[in-house]
């Protein structure tokens, strides 16, 4: 894979002791795309994750993120990586623009620079007039547009998102699965996001079906549904998984 392009995993297992919570996954994700992993409950989607932003050590298989090797360039691979987490990281009690700031601190940006990114990052996602206000006066819709303007700070080649919409109403849910496609289209990024929400999904969207550990399909939404809606696609895809066990 070359340098640029977008993510790669391949041949990836992990187990919590004995139970095994990753068999032998693979797929990869075209510099651009929008690829929903889609998967229910329990199905490793946070294992993946975890393994992902190097929080875990894969004992086996291969991460490759913007073309670097996570096991042995895991400094460029991370820096190429931009995340939001299923759990919300924000300080409450500082600014919208005080939390961006501190945020790009940590990444190493600085001065004009940064300010330049943060005011980009929050346009990006609408909420550059929510600059001022305090995190905690904000609802939950944009409290997450606001996680995922600030994991875009560095200019990450790939943002992974861990089920980005719990707890959220539909209306905010399907708004911010919007702006996040969007943003993929607009800014040639890759994207990966993990959901167990069909609803979630577009047609045009790859789908990578995870179910107890593995991978169950991997194509183009629209493809892997055929005359179906995906919810019931689903259901047979991770139901025809359960018959073999
Ligand atoms: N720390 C842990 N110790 C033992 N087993 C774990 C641990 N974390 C996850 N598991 C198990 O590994 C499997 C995959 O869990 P994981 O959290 O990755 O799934 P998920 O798709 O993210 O699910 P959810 O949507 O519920 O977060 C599950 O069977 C889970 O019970």
């Amino acid at each position: 894979m070359s340098l640029g392009t977008g993510l790669m995993v391949e041949d990836l297992s992990h187990s919590y002791g004995a139970r095994k919570a990753l068999s032998n996954v693979s797929f990869s994700v075209e510099r651009g795309c929008f690829c929903a992993l889609l998967g229910p409950n329990g199905a490793g989607k946070s294992t993946l994750f975890s393994l992902l932003t190097g929080l875990f050590t894969s004992k086996s298989g291969d991460i490759h993120v913007a073309g670097f090797d996570l096991a042995k360039k895991p400094r460029s691979a991370l820096a190429a990586l931009g995340v939001v987490f299923q759990q919300p990281t924000l300080d409450m009690h500082l600014s919208v623009h005080q939390n961006m700031r501190y945020y790009a601190a940590l990444q190493g940006l600085s001065g004009k620079h940064a300010t330049r990114r943060i005011g980009e990052a929050l346009e990006q996602l609408e909420m550059a007039d929510r600059a001022g206000e305090k995190v905690r006066a904000l609802n939950g819709g944009h409290r997450r547009r606001m996680e995922i303007a600030r994991a875009m700070l560095h200019e990450p080649a790939i943002l992974l998102l861990d089920e980005p919409t719990v707890g959220l109403d539909t209306s905010t849910r399907q708004a911010i699965t919007a702006h996040v496609h969007k943003l993929a289209r607009s800014e040639g990024l890759t994207v990966l996001w993990a959901t167990h929400l069909v609803d979630e999904v577009e047609d045009e969207d790859q789908l990578v079906i995870l179910h107890k550990g593995t991978i169950r399909a991997d194509g183009t939404a629209a493809t892997l549904r055929g005359a179906r809606n995906l919810g019931e696609a689903f259901l047979a895809l991770t139901a025809a998984g359960n018959e073999t066990e």
